[in-house]
């Protein structure tokens, strides 16, 4: 039998991902032990939390890692778990010598696009565009994360069919649901129990938010979606001040009410010095067979929202795109299966895509960031 050395197995446990934290389990101090006796490899592995849902996966790559490099060994999993010490190493080398509380996305270097997504009135399909946008984003290659910080609607983990997920919490950070290729933190994940009604004030909002933004292992990121509580509240305020760099993207329906309100958010947003990037209608109007549209909400609204907000901020806000009323849209929505993933060729799921493809064009990086800077007195 060939000799196997202990450098090459541990060689073999650096291609094993955690699932999760998407780093090796050697990095993250996982192997404990590596012992060979006669024809038998014994892998020591000390996960994060005793419990671990991810202990099937961890056991099935090991094995086979191990297995590819020493084929005339046997591979026995032997499963342990951290200490609170081992637990706070991995969390401080997970941070990368960032100090708590501090917001990655809000640092100088960070290449990571922050979009809010913000709406005047609720129910104007503001999660709906965000679940979709992230999902487009991922299907052009990007790597992508979601913060659903609507404290009164937080229905992002049901529209991706993760709605009772709990997240892993290691020591006081805590590991994103990764999903369809994305990663997702929900307000409601926050909470003790998902259907618990909390009467947030700013200051639980503010701390809320940023737990979401910094004690959330993000990894890198290209973007990062924030899916906002509608209006012009406590949130958007906290959201200003913890990621002036944030670019804000308005949803709105076509009807002149909504749009009015609509502009108020884009309006906060620059009072906050975010950049508004641009606005998309949402439930534009209705495809009848024949050819026809139907424009149940009335027409124009975003279009009035772009202009004038472009006329008072000085720079051009686009309308991006309008998307129609859509029963396959909702449906995918409300059985956790998007439509940009489910039936990419629909007329809604190929403006999304033309939606994200026109915000991922755009360069990743600095270039064209709203530096959180304003002329005095603008306020
Ligand atoms: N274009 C559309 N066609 C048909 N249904 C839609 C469309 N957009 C959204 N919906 C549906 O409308 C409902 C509200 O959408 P969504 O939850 O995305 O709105 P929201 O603005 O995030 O609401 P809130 O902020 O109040 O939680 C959902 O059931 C969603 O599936």
């Amino acid at each position: 039998m060939a000799v196997v050395t202990e450098e090459q197995i541990r060689a073999a446990l650096g291609t094993v991902n955690d699932p999760e934290i998407k780093r090796p389990i050697t990095e993250l101090g996982m192997v404990d032990a590596i012992t060979i006796e006669d024809a038998q490899i014994t892998v020591r592995l000390l996960l994060t939390v005793s419990g671990c849902p991810l202990k099937d996966t961890l056991t099935r790559d090991i094995t086979a890692a191990v297995g590819a490099a020493a084929p005339a060994h046997a591979v026995v999993v032997d499963m342990g778990v951290m200490t609170d010490e081992q637990r706070k190493d991995m969390q401080a080398m997970l941070r990368g010598g960032r100090a708590d509380r501090e917001v990655p996305f809000a640092q100088p270097g960070s290449l990571t696009k922050v979009y809010a997504i913000a709406s005047g009135k609720g129910g104007v399909g503001k999660s709906t565009v965000t679940v979709n946008l992230a999902l487009a984003m991922v299907r052009r290659g990007l790597k992508v994360g979601i913060v659903d910080a609507d404290i009164y609607g937080h229905s992002i983990p049901d529209m991706l069919g993760v709605g009772d997920i709990r997240p892993t919490q290691v020591e006081d950070m805590i590991m994103p649901v990764p999903i369809k290729g994305l990663k997702v933190i929900s307000i409601g994940m926050l909470k003790p129990r998902k259907d618990q009604v909390v009467a947030w004030r700013g200051p639980m909002l503010d701390r809320a938010l940023v737990q979401m933004l910094s004690d959330v292992y993000w990894g890198d990121l290209d973007a990062l979606l924030l899916d906002l509580p509608p209006g012009t509240g406590d949130m958007a305020i906290s959201l200003g001040q913890h990621l002036p760099n944030a670019e804000v993207l308005v949803v709105t329906t076509p009807q002149p009410a909504a749009a009015d309100i609509a502009e108020r958010a884009g309006t906060m947003a620059s009072m906050m010095h975010q950049r508004v990037v641009g606005v998309i209608e949402n439930m534009s109007y209705l495809q009848i067979p024949g050819g026809e549209r139907m424009e149940i909400f009335g027409s124009g609204g975003a279009a009035k929202v772009a202009e004038t907000l472009s006329g008072r901020f000085g720079y051009d806000v686009p309308m991006l795109g309008q998307i129609p009323l859509d029963q396959t849209l909702r449906e995918g929505g409300d059985a956790g299966d998007p439509i940009v993933l489910a039936d990419p060729d629909s007329e809604s799921a190929k403006i999304l895509q033309g939606v994200a493809d026109q915000l991922s064009g755009r360069s990743r990086g600095l270039a064209g960031m709203q530096l959180g800077l304003a002329p005095a007195g603008r306020l």
